[in-house]
């Protein structure tokens, strides 16, 4: 499983740099503008500067409008940026065909300008509170828009969390429907190092955090701390080892 961890500007990405041996992706965001609130791309720019040139940077485009030209033009921002991962929100799609024409326009604008970026279609867990696709639409959103993963987040960070929303088992049949569409499985949504188990068990590709790796595990106040990005990913890799030796044993 991958650890995608989402500072919230350039000071924090540069404390995800000192954990850079511990996290796989890092994903700028701007979280008062939203769950996946978008950064600006001189931030994109310089946080692609400050983190390893091995660890892919994301940014996340929005919680995006059904307005496809709008947000196939700000994807293509992110990309020239330096964004590899492209991040797209799917806030205000309320049926799969608006949700596969924006992210159809995201992929095309992307991937000609950069044909190896890796284009995320998220919806949301919490998806019944705000009015927009359902989860386990995401699946087949992504894999008829031609983007490479399928991705839940929480849209109210109110300290609910992905499995509140959608159990565990939905949530394996999440990933289960990603795989076979021969996508990955991103999901986050104030996850805790006591969801690992599970999400490792599910087979998550992707997980995404911020609060858990924050001070006091807010993410809003606290800042991401090194040590904590550490903490969490031992916890990954312990789980990751227990499940492996489960599964020799079967
Ligand atoms: O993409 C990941 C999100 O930023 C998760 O943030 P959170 O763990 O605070 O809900």
């Amino acid at each position: 499983m991958l650890l995608l961890i989402s500072p919230d500007g350039v000071e924090e990405a540069l404390e995800c740099a000192k954990a850079a041996e511990h996290l796989d992706i890092v994903d700028v965001k701007k979280p008062d503008e939203g769950s996946l609130g978008a950064n600006y791309p001189w931030v994109i720019r310089e946080i692609r500067g400050a983190v390893p040139a091995d660890k892919p940077v994301s940014a996340t485009v929005g919680d995006v409008p059904y307005k496809p030209g709008t947000v196939a033009q700000a994807a293509l921002g992110a990309a020239v940026s330096g964004a590899t991962y492209i991040k797209v929100g799917l806030y205000g799609c309320t049926t799969p065909d608006q949700a596969i024409e924006v992210m159809s326009g995201v992929v095309r604008a992307v991937k000609d300008y950069r044909p190896d970026a890796f284009v995320v279609a998220s919806g949301y867990a919490d998806a019944h509170r705000i009015g927009c696709v359902s989860p386990l639409a995401l699946p087949d959103i992504a894999r008829r828009s031609g983007s490479d993963a399928a991705m839940l987040d929480t849209a109210i960070k109110d300290g609910t969390r992905l499995f509140d929303h959608v159990s565990p088992a939905a949530c394996a049949e999440f990933v289960r429907l990603a795989h076979e569409a021969g996508l990955l499985a991103a999901l986050a949504g104030s996850v805790k190092a006591e969801d690992l188990a599970t999400l490792t068990r599910i087979g998550t590709d992707i997980v995404g955090v911020r609060g858990a790796v924050c001070e006091g595990g807010d993410r809003n106040s606290g800042r991401i701390q090194p040590r904590l990005v550490a903490a969490f990913r031992a916890e990954m890799d312990r789980h990751a080892q227990e499940h492996a030796t489960t599964v020799a044993a079967l």
